[in-house]
């Protein structure tokens, strides 16, 4: 695993940004090679889709020949409901970038069939070659996409019911009311995300460092479901000093001393 610290929430959301477009940018997608990237909703990746945004307007960044899969999806929320991850990405993101409509997918909460629903996700990512990066977030809980403390560390698609926890966490975001929030989800699984090439999490702010502990200096344990990334060939986690206050110093200064050369231009 690799941390990144850096010193606030602006400048790992910019970092975050700057290491998808390195990616795509090295992996130079066309027609029949696309880049294949998971994407997270929530407040962390704004600063990032921001700059995502200003890379393509301004630096010329194309995601023509990338295809996206977002995490997860609230059930039972219309596609066009202002809090469906649909929406937010559409407004975060996609109506701001070339990328073409057909290459952007997401689970439907809406689907007659939920348990099939998830199958065809998981078999879409098959039929698109799998994931290069799969970048996320993490909950206070731990949890990387809506995979709830005791998910399974092998689990796929499915559908799983949100934690009174998250629901509350959420629930800002459905004008504080939280019998607004749906009580049904449907997320890529652990084992989804740790099929990705490589996989990066974004973690700022004070309350997500018990997270960050569990993922760096804790056994892996699903009540944490983060910390199956320690089982995976390449994971970055990318965090703000206030995430980072649950580590210990010593855990800490290893981490900087290894990025010092790398985080200098920050
Ligand atoms: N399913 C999402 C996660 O993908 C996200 O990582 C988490 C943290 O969100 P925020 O970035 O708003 O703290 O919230 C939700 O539970």
């Amino acid at each position: 695993m690799r941390l990144i610290p850096l010193r606030d929430s602006q400048t790992a959301g910019l970092w975050s940004a700057r290491y998808i477009a390195d990616r795509i940018r090295a992996f130079n997608p066309g027609p029949d090679c696309p880049f294949v990237l998971g994407l997270p909703t929530g407040s962390t990746p704004l600063v990032t889709y921001r700059e995502l945004i200003r890379l393509h307007q301004q630096e010329g960044l194309s995601f023509r020949h990338v295809i996206t899969f977002n995490m997860d999806e609230y059930v039972g929320l219309d596609a066009g409901h202002a809090q469906s991850y649909r929406t937010f990405m559409e407004e975060n993101l996609f109506r701001h970038i070339d990328i073409p409509a057909a290459n952007i997918h997401f689970l439907d909460g809406n689907a007659s069939d939920l348990d099939a629903e998830c199958q065809r996700y998981e078999d879409c990512i098959t039929a698109a070659g799998g994931i290069h990066l799969f970048f996320g977030g993490v909950g206070h809980d731990g949890h990387i996409a809506f995979n709830e403390p005791g998910s399974s560390l092998r689990s796929r698609t499915r559908i799983k019911t949100l934690t009174l926890n998250t629901r509350q966490a959420n629930a800002r975001f459905f004008e504080d009311a939280i019998d607004q929030v749906p009580k049904l989800a449907l997320t890529v699984g652990v084992g989804t995300i740790m099929d990705a090439d490589e996989v990066m999490i974004l973690a700022t702010g004070a309350g997500k460092s018990r997270a960050v502990k569990a993922a760096v200096e804790d056994p892996i344990n699903h009540m944490w479901t983060i910390s199956a990334l320690q089982l995976h060939a390449k994971t970055v986690l990318v965090c703000d000093d206030a995430a980072t206050l649950d580590l210990t110093v010593r855990t800490l200064r290893y981490f900087e001393s290894i990025e010092a050369e790398h985080i200098q231009g920050f």
